[in-house]
């Protein structure tokens, strides 16, 4: 069975009383494999966040359907979605998404504590997640006491913890400095390494080619996609660099 599939997804996004919206997403369809490493890419506006909170049923399409495992999202009732949410999916944003009154082990725990698992569950979860992650020494810290990166990383081990089905993330690296970038994406390389399905939007390209596939979207549709294959890191960075070139210079290439 397909473990994640996008079938002919529209959002029009419409402000009260106005008869035209913005269709954001026309027909997206793709399917994804348990335990790969997807990165979406597109231009800014084409719709990658829309098509991330779709899928993690922050936000419901206007038409069509995603399936995890098979089972219809838009089956799932209203006052099952948090739980869904917390249980299945693993979120990390931008900008962290710490509580700053919180050390870094009480905003990893807060899924946990949030779903009423006992304590000695959660200490037992923590340090292999922690360990991997390189945090352990500073996991009694505030977030306003450690690095961005490290800050990143709490994140990650809060998405994890409650073992997701699928990890999301967007623009993961956005706001860390080339180091602590790389040392994140290495992290989701060898997480996914271990099986972790992860959905990724980024501008980045340097991001993008530590997945195996890279999903375009470009006028509301997934128009390309690349799949690393046996590429290092570099090459498939330089083959994503390409195609994003041919992209940019879509018009000229018509004029030819
Ligand atoms: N809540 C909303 N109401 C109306 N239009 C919206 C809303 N959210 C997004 N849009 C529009 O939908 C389109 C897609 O937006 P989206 O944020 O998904 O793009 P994106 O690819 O993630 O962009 P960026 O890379 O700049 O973050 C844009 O034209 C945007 O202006």
């Amino acid at each position: 069975m397909t473990f994640i599939e996008v079938k002919n997804i529209k959002k029009v996004y419409r402000a009260k009383l106005a008869t035209k919206g913005t269709e954001a997403l026309s027909d997206v369809n793709f399917s994804v494999n348990k335990g790969e490493f997807i990165a979406i890419m597109g231009e800014s506006g084409s719709g990658k966040t829309t098509l991330l909170n779709i899928l993690s049923t922050l936000d419901k399409p206007s038409s069509g359907e995603v399936y995890l495992e098979g089972q219809p999202l838009s089956k799932i009732k209203d006052k099952e979605i948090s739980r869904f949410r917390r249980d299945t999916l693993g979120f990390v944003f931008q900008d962290f998404n710490l509580l700053d009154t919180f050390n870094l082990k009480d905003n990893i725990f807060l899924p946990l504590v949030l779903s009423g698992t006992p304590v000695i569950e959660m200490e037992k979860r923590l340090l292999p997640i922690a360990k991997n992650l390189g945090i352990h020494e500073q996991i009694e810290r505030f977030p306003y006491e450690v690095s961005g990166g490290q800050k990143q990383r709490a994140a990650v081990a809060r998405a994890l913890i409650t073992q997701p089905k699928v990890l999301l993330a967007d623009e993961p690296t956005g706001a860390l400095d080339s180091k602590a970038s790389q040392n994140l994406l290495e992290t989701f390389e060898r997480i996914n390494e271990e099986g972790q399905t992860i959905m990724m939007v980024t501008h980045s390209v340097q991001a993008a080619s530590y997945s195996n596939r890279v999903l375009f979207i470009r006028d509301g549709i997934v128009y390309h996609e690349l799949y690393r294959g046996n590429l290092s890191v570099d090459d498939f960075r330089d083959k994503i660099a390409q195609s994003m070139l041919v992209v940019t210079n879509r018009g000229e290439q018509h004029e030819e």
